[in-house]
This record gives structure tokens, sequence and C-alpha cells, in this order.
């Protein structure tokens, strides 16, 4: 800016309290410029020259008078967008938005609610362990292993191998997914144990086995989530089995080596049938004689480890346990993990959601080199998913049927029961079909109490909850396992991956809150299958959003919905907005907002918070 020009603003400005004269000494006052041109002319007219050059020069001087007006109002203008205050855009933003909000429909601003709690609750660490996280290893790759596909099937193309997941309505994501393969011999399982699974009625893969095993076996991490009773245990545990062969018979493993891998399970029942099943089909591998015995350590609270001392004492090849006693284990160093290269978590949800995630982080960090993870379960909300395969390596997902769908092979009864009439309904009830029949109950008083009526009224019924001992619970378990008890009434304990023979009835006396724990329950029966039917007793008592989740439930798997469930409308829909499952616990019936199970998580973290946590199933 030149001199004269600065001089110029200066006079021209009247001074305000936001334009401040910078030399007050200078100061003119102020003449408009019409004025300014006439007091000109008159000069030039006294003067009395009217000569072309005078008015030339006349006319220059006032488009430079011009032009620095406009460039003077231009300046202005810049100014005072510049000055507009903060408060003025807030302003701005807020009116704009509560415009957008205004346009928008209840259903829109619960979605946008219900997506800020889900961001909330993900933003949880990874998986991986706090040993990986601190060093900040992350591996890209997954585990190379020597198997291979055979040839034919390596042959196939992208299409023949989704025509035939697409026939067994498996769902697939990920990258390179290693095939489907729809027999047990072509996907290289030892020639005795095909035979010995032959002769358990076990002759075509499941379509879990069937896309499963093939992916475990190229050692890649996934997730499984399929029907209660659809063999997971079989796909997880053939894999490890497995790679114990391989390992031992590479190199024999001493006393102090091992384990190659780990099962984790979210309770002592569970684990100790996982534990059973993989005893009998390493044996079955054993007892053919070309291949090596496979040592396997069971490892859960309750039990004395001397009963066990007999495993310790050789090298371990696997190890099924439930984390408490794992970790207690691991620090005592009765075997380490220096070379476990295989994680499985059975029921994965429930080991990462209800407050188990620091145990499983714990475990994780024992892990001395890159390890393989596979999670399974029947039911794995989106929450868990998305949480999980930030957690894995380049994870691939083996979805048959929606996670939390109900076992279509099960025929769900709902029938409304007044609470005081429950205990005699029960009794006509267990007319329906003939032993042997689990009960379920949320509550261990009323577990009890069912079980003591039973047997008043001479019915052969043994009874399991977290407050038995761990022989009660094992004796409940064996007796009804062999015939020799016809009814168990059981809380929740027993209604997850627990694998009776041919349950034929499942009643729930008591509807659970969250309907995870509902499909696992009736899960109990249809298995390997067969056919079963569930009898459910809701009333008053049962939430209305638990009843919601149930119709919805009952819709999809294509069941008879009582008329009573179908008058319970979903405000949801009143407002016109999605249906869609929550993300936190797979419930059709409401959204995140109201889950009962991030209520329950809550309090359960407060509880531990608070030092009165109670884990009893470890
Ligand atoms: N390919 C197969 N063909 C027939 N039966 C099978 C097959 N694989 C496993 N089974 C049998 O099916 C039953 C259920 O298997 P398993 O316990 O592994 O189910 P699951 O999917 O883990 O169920 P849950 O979700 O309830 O834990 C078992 O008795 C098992 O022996």
């Amino acid at each position: 800016m030149d001199s004269t020009s600065t001089k110029r603003r200066r006079v021209q400005r009247s001074p305000s309290p936001q334009y401040k004269i910078e030399d007050d000494d200078s100061y003119e006052p102020y003449v408009p410029v019409a004025q300014r041109r006439q007091a000109k002319l008159a000069k030039l007219t006294s003067w009395g020259t009217n000569n072309e050059k005078d008015k030339a020069k006349l006319q220059q001087e006032e488009e430079e008078e011009k032009e620095d007006e406009e460039r003077e109002e231009e300046r202005r203008k810049e100014r005072a967008r510049k000055e507009r205050t903060l408060l003025m855009e807030a302003q701005e933003v807020h009116d704009k938005r509560a415009v957008e909000d205004a346009k928008k429909t209840d259903a829109e601003k619960a979605e946008e609610a219900d997506a800020e709690i889900l961001a909330a609750i993900a933003s949880r660490r990874k998986l991986a362990s706090d040993l990986e996280l601190a060093k900040g290893v992350q591996y890209m790759q997954s585990l190379k292993t020597s198997w291979r596909p055979p040839r034919f099937v390596r042959e196939r193309t992208e299409e023949q191998h989704q025509r035939l997941r697409d026939k067994y309505h498996i769902i697939v994501d990920g990258e390179d997914i290693p095939p489907p393969i729809d027999n047990f011999t072509d996907m290289k399982v030892p020639e005795p144990l095909v035979k010995f699974l032959k002769s358990k009625r076990i002759t075509i893969p499941t379509p879990i086995q069937l896309q499963g095993i093939p992916t475990a076996f190229a050692g890649r991490d996934m997730i499984g989530i399929a029907f209660t009773g659809s063999g997971k245990t079989l796909a997880f545990c053939l894999p490890l089995i497995m790679f114990a062969l391989e390992e031992e018979s590479r190199l024999p493993f001493l006393r102090g080596e091992g384990p190659v891998g780990v099962v984790l399970c979210p309770s002592r029942e569970l684990a100790t049938q996982t534990y059973e099943n993989v005893l009998i089909w390493t044996a079955a591998l054993a007892k053919d004689g070309r291949y090596p015995q496979i040592n396997t350590l069971l490892c859960i609270g309750g039990i004395s480890m001397g009963e066990q001392s007999h495993v310790l004492n050789k090298g371990i090849h696997v190890v099924v346990a439930t984390p408490g006693r794992l970790i207690d284990m691991l620090e005592k160093k009765r075997f380490t993990f220096d070379n476990c290269k295989y994680l499985c978590m059975d029921e994965a949800d429930r080991m990462i959601d209800l407050g188990f995630e620091d145990d499983v982080r714990n475990i994780m960090s024992f892990f001395k080199r890159q390890r393989q993870t596979l999670l399974f379960s029947a039911t794995m909300p989106r929450k868990i998913q998305d949480f999980a395969q930030q957690s894995l390596v380049k994870p691939i997902l083996v979805n048959v049927g929606r996670a939390g769908a109900a076992n279509l092979d099960v025929l769900q009864v709902v029938e409304y029961v007044k609470q005081e009439a429950k205990m005699v309904y029960l009794l006509e009830c267990l007319q329906k079909t003939p032993p042997p029949v689990i009960i379920f109950s949320e509550n261990k008083n009323e577990v009890d109490d069912i079980q003591e009526y039973l047997l008043l009224k001479g019915v052969e019924a043994v009874a399991i909850h977290g407050s038995k001992t761990q022989e009660e619970r094992q004796y409940a378990i064996k007796s009804f396992k062999s015939g020799a008890k016809d009814v168990m009434v059981a809380s929740s304990v027993a209604s997850k991956g627990l694998d009776f023979n041919d349950i034929q009835h499942v009643i729930i006396f008591s509807m659970p809150k969250e309907i995870e724990d509902y499909v696992h329950q009736i899960g109990r029966t249809g298995r390997s299958g067969k056919t079963g039917i569930a009898t459910t007793f809701v009333n008053m008592n049962t939430p209305e959003q638990t009843l919601l989740d149930l119709k919805y439930l009952l819709m999809e798997a294509g069941q008879k919905v009582p008329p009573f469930l179908l008058t319970i409308d979903d405000p949801r829909a009143a407002q016109g907005g999605s249906l869609k499952g929550c993300p936190v616990c797979g419930g059709l019936g409401h959204g995140i907002s109201n889950c009962p199970k991030l209520e329950d998580t809550q309090r359960r973290q407060m509880a531990s918070h608070r030092g009165d946590d109670d884990r009893g199933g470890y």
C-alpha cells in the first residue's frame, strides 16, 4: 500500500471502537467525496482555465479516487468478514443442525444414537496380548502350514467352490479363502480317524466342518459361526490334533515340552466334554499303530492337578482349559506357551464378552511366537465379530446361518403359563416326550426347588448350577449322560456347548432375559441332524422386550407364533425405523440402547471394579 492511500484512509475514517486511528496528530476531518469534487471544480473554474488538459487531469483524479474508494470498500468488507465472532459461527452451525434435526425422523435419530453407543463400546483395545500391544508387534501374514488341498480340489474354479458353499448356505468373508471340501478323506484326515468317525455315524462333514476344517488346516485365523449342535468341536479340534501329530512325528515331545495348542472354554463342563472328545479321537489314531500318542491336559478349576500328573510328566501336545486355571498354571510355569501356536476359543463371544476379555489378553501374553487364533460360537453378535476381526491376522469368517439364529431342527413351542401354575404344568409337559429331558431355570434356588418337586413326584432328576460343588456337578452330568437319570434341571451353566445324547425335549421354565441364552438352551436338543422339541414358559413377568426378541426369532425360524406374542407391537416399527438386530446381543426385537445384555455387562463391570465379581464357572 502506498503512503498516499494510507493517508487517505486515515482521513476518510471516523473514529470508532472498531477502527482505531493509529496517529491522532494527523487526524483531519472527513470531507465527503462529492464535496471534494465540487471544491476542485470550483477551483478550476475560478482559475478561468477551461482547457482540455485540466479537464483530463480532473477526470483522471476522479477515476483514481473512485478506484481507491472501491478498494477501500473491499478491504472493509474483508475485515468485517474476518471479524465475525466465533459465537456467530457457532450459532449458525447450531441453527443449521437444528434445521437438519427437524427433518430427521425419530427412527433416524434413534439409529444415530445407537451408532454412537456402538462406537463408544467398540473403542476397546484390540484382543492382542498386552505384550504384543506394548511391543507394537503386528503380524501381517497368516501362519504357514504344510497342508495343501488335494490337486483335484486345487484345480476347481472359484465358481465351483462357491457353488458348493451356496449348496450348504455357507457364507464366507476374507482374503484368499481356502476351498470347501465335502469329504474327510479329501481333507487328508488320517484314515483310522475317518474310520472311527464313521463308526460314530460321522460320515459327511457338516457345513461348518466342510469350510472350517480346510480353513484351519491352512493355518488361517478364523471366526466360525454355526448353529448349536452342528459339529463345531470337531472343526476346531481336528486341526489341532493334526498339527500335534505332525510335530510329534517330526521330533517327539519330552517332559516339559509343548503344548502345540490350547482350546479355551467358558465353563468347566464344556472344557471337560471337549477334553473327552480329544481323548477319544487321539486314542483312535494311536490304536492304529501308525500314529504317535498325543497327550492332552485338562486344565480347569475345581480339580486337583495331581490327577493330571501322568500327563504333566510327559510332553503335552494339547491343553483344554478354562481361563482362570490356565493362567494359574502358566504363572506357576507348570508348562509354557513358548512353542504354542494354536489358540481356539469355544463359545468365544462369551469369553470376550462377559468380563473375561482381560483374562484372554493375559493368556495371549504367554505366547512367544505368532499363533493361529480361532473363535467359534453359535451366537456371535456383530460387535464381537468386528472387535475380533481387528485382532486376528487376515481372518476368514465362516458363517452358517445368521449368527444367533435358532437351530431349525428344534420345534419351538412358547406357552403362556401363570407363575403359580408352572410347577404343575411342568409335570404335564414332561409327558410330551420320553426322556432324556433338560429343564432350564435362570435362578439357582428355582433349580433346587424344581428338582425337589420332581423327586417328590417320583421323577429321576439331577440338578446343576454354579453353587454346586465340582463333584456334584460332575455327578449330575455323568448320571444324566449315562441315562441313569431322566431329567436334568440346570441353570445356564449347562446350556452352552454341552452335548448330551439325543435330548428329546428342552423345557425352559423361566425365559432368560438374553435371547442368546435362549438360543443356546433350546440348542441342547435337535443336535447332529436330529429333531427335538423346546417348550418355553412365559408370563407377565417376562419383559416385553424379551418377548419381542422371541417373537422375531420364531418368525425367522418359520415357527408358529402364539397369538399373545403376535399382539406385541414393536415400538421401532411404530416409529418407522429399521428392525435390524441388536449389534450387542443379536436380539431382533430391540436396538442397542435398550439391550439387556449391555446393561448386564455394565453392571458386571462395575461389580468387578468393586472387586465382588463372581467368576463361579472357573
Ligand atoms: N459330521 C457330522 N455328522 C454327524 N454328526 C456329527 C458330525 N460332526 C459332529 N457330530 C455330532 O454332533 C453333535 C454336536 O456336535 P458339537 O457338540 O460339536 O456341536 P456344536 O456345534 O459345538 O454345538 P454347540 O454350539 O451347542 O456347542 C456331537 O454329538 C457330534 O458327535
